[in-house]
């Protein structure tokens, strides 16, 4: 992807986060991705009292997309922000949703507070996923 693209969904990611409900941890998280129409879809982080119902910012941007009728396999990009020093890598959960819905070539774009930018990919955050083939 482009960088100026590239850019522009990392700004949805952060304007996103500003609906994070994380009364618990105060650790607001944003994600936005992109599918192959070019439609960007966002999600925050969501938690409740009972912390194991929580939801992470990918999970609910990709759900979000895949409700409004998407199909698997048509994400081309994520992008993650947070307000952290170091990049926000995202969770074991998360990796494993990415994995069902994703291509392993992914693009997964993981950014820290000094605004840099880290490229990884589906396939390198989870390598020898447990996969639908698999079953
Ligand atoms: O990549 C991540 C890591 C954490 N969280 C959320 C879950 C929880 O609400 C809070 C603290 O773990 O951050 C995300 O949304 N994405
Ligand atoms: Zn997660």
């Amino acid at each position: 992807m482009e960088n100026s693209e590239i850019k522009k969904l990392i700004e949805e990611a952060h304007k996103v986060k500003e609906h994070s409900y994380s009364p618990y941890s105060h650790f607001r998280v944003g994600a936005a991705i992109k599918m192959d129409d070019d439609q960007v879809f966002t999600g925050a982080n969501i938690e409740n009292v009972s912390f194991g119902a929580t939801n992470c910012a990918e999970r609910s941007a990709i759900f979000t997309a895949l409700s409004a009728g998407y199909k698997p396999k048509s994400i081309n990009a994520i992008a993650v922000a947070g307000d952290t020093k170091d990049f926000l890598p995202p969770c074991s959960i998360c990796r494993q949703v990415m994995v069902e819905f994703c291509d392993p070539e992914t693009p997964v774009y993981l950014t820290r507070e000094d605004e840099s930018i880290l490229t990884t990919s589906v396939r390198e955050l989870v390598p020898f996923a447990f996969e639908t083939m698999d079953m």
